[in-house]
């Protein structure tokens, strides 16, 4: 514990600290980014002048904190947009971009492997770290994700907070026999729902009516990934790489995998009339 709280009001882990210090000072002194989104920082971070460059990057620098201490995967995602504005300096509109806007995104999963993930618009790529020459190898090219998969995950004890459109998805999962899988680390759950299939939740539930994961650095990077390996990410009534964002920590409940076991919740939220 480093003694302090996020502005999410979480406990800030020691390596939450160490990993979004690392980002900071490595994009900040990479000359080629001018505004810093982290999910560490209540505001903006805006790159000294004479270092700035023309990308904004917004990252979850350590994700699946809650895993650290009994050591299951945990991750770091980004994502990377242009600045719009070449003639005025950066500010938060520049970071308040949809999705749809990204230029790059990734993850870097620490697992029984370290990998790397990333698009930049032209598929999905994966490098695994290969320590012995200290090299990221790329061995999972062109990754794309099955049409249907046999794994659902989502953290099942909200059930009973979850709307009818949910509930009734997972209920039709355990007719079929669908094999449940949780993390709790999201590049991990994400991770391998672009390797096996399947779908990945975290609904909107009555307490969080926008869910728990944020838009700008966890939801609209692995949106863009997933959509790039050939599936759908939805926040169960629209596209999430078409939020138009309004706060750079804005919440969204999100639904991602399999094109066509998300098709399945979005066709009960309309079902639903939700
Ligand atoms: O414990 P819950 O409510 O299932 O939440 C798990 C989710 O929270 C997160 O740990 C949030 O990320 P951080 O660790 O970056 O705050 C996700 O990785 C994960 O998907
Ligand atoms: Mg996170
Ligand atoms: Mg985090």
């Amino acid at each position: 514990m480093a003694g302090d709280v996020n502005v999410q009001g979480e406990e800030v882990k020691k390596l939450d600290v160490l990993a979004n210090d690392l980002f900071i000072n490595m994009l900040s002194s990479s000359y080629t980014t001018c505004l810093l989104v982290s999910e560490e920082n209540k505001t903006v971070i805006e790159v000294e002048k004479d270092r700035q460059g023309k990308y904004v990057v917004c990252f979850d620098p350590l994700d699946g904190s809650s895993n650290i201490d009994c050591l299951v995967s945990i991750g770091s995602i980004f994502s990377i947009y242009s600045k719009k504005s070449t003639a005025t300096d950066p500010n938060v509109n520049d970071a308040l971009q949809p999705g749809n806007q990204i230029v790059a995104a990734g993850y870097a999963l620490y697992g029984s492997a370290t990998m790397m993930v990333i698009s930049t618009g032209n598929g999905v790529n994966g490098f695994m770290l290969d320590p012995s020459i200290g090299e990221f190898v790329l061995t999972d090219p062109n990754m794309t994700i099955k049409e249907r998969g046999k794994i659902y995950s989502l953290n099942e004890g909200y059930a009973n907070l979850w709307d009818p459109a949910v509930s009734e998805y997972v209920k039709g999962k355990k007719e079929k026999k669908a094999g449940a899988r949780y993390i709790g680390s999201m590049v991990a759950d994400v991770h391998r729902t672009i390797k096996y299939g399947g779908i990945f939740m975290y609904p909107a539930t009555a307490d969080a009516p926008k869910g728990k994961l944020r838009l700008l650095y966890e939801c609209n990077p692995m949106a863009f990934l997933v959509q790039q390996a050939g599936g759908k990410a939805t926040t169960g009534k629209m596209p999430i790489l078409d939020i138009m964002p309004t706060d750079i920590h804005q919440r969204t409940p999100i639904f991602l995998g399999s094109a066509g076991d998300v098709q399945d919740i979005i066709d009960l939220y309309k079902k639903h009339g939700l």
